[in-house]
């Protein structure tokens, strides 16, 4: 007998994850009897009448829930589609369709009559400036060819092409499968034809479609973003104890494309926040290690930031064998280096910027400034970071022919003659104390490499997420670790979210990516409203590609509509902290958990009159730290600084103090009085804004008191 498989579809894990837990477990029980046999006798299979899909069934899971489930004429696949009460569940199937498209070859699932008839009653009921945008011009001045080849439907073509606003195509969204839905936003937000084309077209003519053909239509990247094949018990348990954690099966398209084929060398994925760019490294590395890593070889997965690399390897437990993990190093990048330094046997203590060790040392070393140059205290740190170290230079004679691109004060050989005492001062007192810099500790370890002396292990392949935020000296240092091969490396970033120091290129660190990537463009995480805000934070602003060109934040989408942020000023930090309080309490009362909600603020400090205001509420509050993984099942609201959030989100987020003089931080704008370096600081500034705000799931309060920070202005 020809096997039978299951395919689930998305909508049955949403609609799954809606319904009481006792009755999970029920549907639980189905799933695993329907899966070892769709045809089973006991499965009472009904047929609905009126349903859009004359395949469509109704099967009894246990007295008041029905599964619907699409049996086909032909082939061996079944698939499960929704699960809800009976009648919502027969309503659900009188509302959906569920077939081949023609053109396409993509199975796709969308909404029939329902909402048509709730489009007139919003059409009817629009403000009056949207009734006047209604009236003018066709949005889409495409082909019935085009359209169909971006899989929209034949009977839904009429009403595409009378499409005049963006609110109207909003409105469209579940009238149209998703895919055809998202083609038709980015037209809207101005992405070029020819792109969109590319990125969502089947080629033209290309293939004939047998639309009774369900196994084909499983095999293409656009089903696979909506339906999944189940592999085994143990796949279908994992996603049934998860059913929200939709991103370890149901990739877009764009994502897959990514993951699933060898690269030539270096591929860089850009994209903006909560793109998908963490989901799509951690199934690159599980395809890595299921497809490219030998007995033996070891896999790289780094990060920026500690707390991000414990989150990423706690979800990749989630979707990777043990043996694949027992292959998979994840780290992050500062950890890997000091990791190194022990294994070579490197005696010294690497110092941070900003630490006492560090600003004693450079106490002693300004001793040697020429008093003359009259340059402030801060130009000689810079100057050392940004050109001393980077480049490593170790003599007066390197140091006169060392670049300094990006520095705000041209220096003269003379001049360059007169500070140099101050910087080999500063090498000694580090030296003299036992101390390195984390650049000099990086280099040490090349430096090791370099000489062959193979003690120390190097990787196969490397995954790299949060890259905007590593220095030249880490991405060479990744270089040195991993051989130039086939799929040696995978580059996730956005330039936007840079919050750490500066701007490196790949290229020039000897990554070469050679036009290999992707953008990834659809927003998974925030709603829309909040995507905008949170892009208009950086309206103007010029960002690199992470390599040698430009990237921007034009041409994204969230498919996800909510509420508009909220923001409000307040005269004194104490009545915004009661403000922040009394809004959370009416988000409690909603039913909204509390460890879903997240306070953030620039600084520690800015959260001190938010934390009082909260414990006089008698709220339950702790930090977000640096060295663990946030753990979303402990109760609490979070409490955060504006750094501490990169890479994680939450339902609803409030920042507060976005006070003139708090965001962008007066004492770190006046560290420098270089103009250039202002400059780079302010873009970090309102990048820290920028991936506060993007945090959010679908709530964003932001606040201040005073004055109202120069961000908020415009
Ligand atoms: N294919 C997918 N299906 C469902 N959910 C997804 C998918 N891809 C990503 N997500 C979800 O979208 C959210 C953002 O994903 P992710 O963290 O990978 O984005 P990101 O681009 O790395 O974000 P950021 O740069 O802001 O940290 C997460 O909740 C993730 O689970």
């Amino acid at each position: 007998m020809e096997s039978l498989q299951v395919a689930l579809s998305q909508d049955f894990f949403e609609a799954f994850a809606r319904i009481p837990r006792n009755k999970q477990k029920k549907v639980n029980e189905f799933v695993g009897k329907f899966r070892n046999n769709p045809q089973s006798s006991g499965l009472n299979y009904e047929k609905i009448n009126d349903a859009a899909n004359d395949q469509f069934r109704s099967v009894r899971v246990d007295q008041d829930y029905r599964a619907i489930v699409m049996k086909p004429s032909k082939g061996n696949v079944y698939l499960l589609l929704w699960v809800d009460k009976h009648d919502e569940a027969y309503a659900w199937a009188r509302r959906h369709k569920c077939q081949v498209n023609p053109e396409t070859g993509a199975l796709q699932l969308y909404e029939v009559t329902h909402h048509e008839a709730a489009v007139e009653t919003e059409a009817a009921s629009e403000p009056a400036e949207d009734k006047a945008e209604s009236e003018g011009e066709a949005l889409f001045d495409l082909r019935d060819r085009e359209l169909l080849r971006l899989g929209v439907p034949e009977d839904r073509l009429e009403q595409v092409k009378a499409v005049t606003s963006q609110r109207a195509l909003d409105q469209m969204e579940r009238l149209l499968p998703v895919e055809a839905f998202e083609a038709l936003c980015f037209l809207a937000e101005g992405v070029s034809l020819n792109e969109v084309m590319a990125e969502y077209a089947v080629p033209d003519g290309e293939h004939e479609v047998d639309t009774t053909d369900i196994d084909a239509a499983l095999e293409l990247a656009t089903t696979q973003r909506r339906f999944h094949v189940v592999e085994d018990e143990a796949e279908l348990q994992q996603m049934l104890e998860a059913p929200l954690e939709q991103w370890r099966v149901f990739l877009h398209p764009l994502q897959r494309q990514l993951v699933e084929r060898h690269w030539n060398g270096p591929v860089r994925v850009l994209g903006g926040a909560g793109t998908g760019k963490t989901v799509v490294a951690m199934h690159r590395a599980r395809w890595l290690a299921r497809n490219v890593l030998a007995q033996g070889e070891k896999l790289l997965f780094t990060t920026f930031t500690r707390n991000l690399a414990m989150d990423i390897e706690a979800n990749l437990r989630k979707i990777c064998t043990q043996e694949e993990m027992g292959a998979i190093e994840v780290t992050n990048i500062n950890g890997l280096a000091h990791r190194a330094l022990r294994q070579i046997g490197h005696p010294g203590q690497v110092v941070y910027p900003g630490s006492d060790e560090y600003s004693k040392c450079w106490d002693k070393a300004l001793t040697q400034s020429p008093g003359e140059l009259n340059f402030p205290d801060s130009f000689y740190e810079e100057e050392f970071e940004q050109v001393v170290l980077t480049q490593r230079v170790q003599t007066r004679q390197e140091y006169f022919k060392a670049k300094r691109v990006g520095r705000g004060v041209a220096l003269s050989r003379k001049q360059r003659a007169q500070i140099w005492p101050v910087f080999e001062e500063m090498r000694l007192q580090l030296h003299q104390n036992g101390f390195l810099t984390l650049q000099d500790g990086i280099y040490a370890v090349m430096d090791h490499l370099a000489e062959g002396k193979g003690d120390l292990p190097q990787y196969r392949c490397a995954v790299v997420d949060e890259t905007q935020d590593f220095g030249p000296e880490m991405l060479q240092l990744l270089r040195a670790l991993v051989p130039e091969q086939k799929d040696d490396m995978m580059l996730v970033g956005d330039g936007h979210q840079r919050i750490y120091g500066r701007r490196a290129s790949l290229g020039q660190c000897g990554i070469n990516i050679r036009g290999r990537g992707k953008k990834l463009r659809v927003n998974y995480r925030t709603t829309e409203e909040i995507r905008r805000y949170a892009t208009a934070v950086l309206e103007g602003i010029e960002v690199d590609d992470l390599d040698d060109d430009q990237d921007s934040l034009s041409g994204y989408r969230s498919l996800l509509m909510g509420q508009k942020p909220v923001l409000k000023g307040f005269s004194d930090p104490k009545e915004e902290a009661e403000w922040v309080c009394s809004e959370i309490q009416k988000l409690t009362d909603d039913g909204m958990p509390d460890r879903n909600i997240c306070v953030v603020a620039r600084t520690e400090k800015h959260l001190k009159d938010v934390k009082s205001a909260l414990k006089e509420a008698g709220r339950d509050a702790y930090p977000v730290r640096r060295d663990s993984t946030e753990n979303t099942q402990i109760p609490g609201i979070r409490l955060a600084n504006m750094h501490r959030v990169k890479g994680l989100e939450f339902k609803v987020v409030f920042i507060v103090a976005v006070n003139q003089g708090v965001v962008p931080l007066q004492v770190a704008m006046d560290k420098t009085e270089d103009v250039v370096e202002k400059r780079a600081r302010d873009l970090n500034e309102r990048a820290l804004l920028h991936v506060a705000c993007t945090r959010a799931v679908q709530g964003l309060y932001v606040s201040w008191s005073g004055e109202v920070s120069e961000y908020l202005r415009s």
